[in-house]
């Protein structure tokens, strides 16, 4: 059975709404870490019986949050079973910076995933790269591995760009569709 949950941190909210977004395309669940690196109970349980995780964080000083990164560690105690192997996986972040140093937080999160034995499923989408390529495209980012967003620093929530949210709508819909195949 196809049971996809998307785990996320978000400081601000921003990161939040790309994980609504993934949610909505993917028909996923959504699993909040909290402002101390903690998951609600029954979150590590919810976890377990899922087929399908996808990884969600702000890139922080050039990689995941802190509370991201204690949620990582503490998932150790699944790795030491390796009650995840073989689970599908996918990642995305958001940031301020049009580079920004998101790869490096979607590394983290494709590492993160190999640890623990998963398969990793990519965006699968072309990139918006021409001369005709407008902001509000999908994958304007023209990312590979996994959903990136960019938003101004002192953009509010509401103020998101509809192409990073549609971009990820769709990467999770990608998700789930490969889901669905491996199932
Ligand atoms: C502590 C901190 C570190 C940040 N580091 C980066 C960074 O390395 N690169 C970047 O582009 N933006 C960086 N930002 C900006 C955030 O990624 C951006 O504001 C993002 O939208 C926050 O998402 P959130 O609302 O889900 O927390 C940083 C913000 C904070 C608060």
């Amino acid at each position: 059975m196809v049971n996809t949950v998307v785990v996320y941190h978000s400081g601000y909210g921003h990161t939040q709404r790309m994980a609504q977004a993934v949610a909505q395309g993917a028909g996923a669940q959504l699993l909040a870490i909290d402002a101390d690196g903690n998951l609600p109970a029954g979150g590590w349980e919810t976890l377990a019986a899922a087929s399908t995780i996808v990884f969600g964080t702000p890139t922080y000083m050039g990689g995941p949050s802190w509370q991201f990164k204690r949620f990582a560690d503490a998932s150790s105690k699944a790795w030491f079973a390796q009650s995840w192997k073989d689970k599908l996986f996918a990642g995305f972040t958001n940031s301020a910076g049009v580079q920004g140093d998101k790869q490096v937080t979607l590394d983290y999160l494709y590492h993160l995933a190999m640890q623990h034995g998963g398969l990793w499923v990519g965006l699968g989408m072309l990139p918006s790269n021409t001369k005709a390529a407008q902001r509000n495209d999908v994958n304007w980012m023209g990312c590979f591995s996994g959903a990136m967003a960019q938003t101004p620093s002192d953009a509010s929530v509401a103020e998101m760009l509809a192409g990073d949210l549609e971009t990820a709508r769709q990467f999770g819909e990608r998700v789930a569709k490969t889901a669905r195949r491996l199932a």
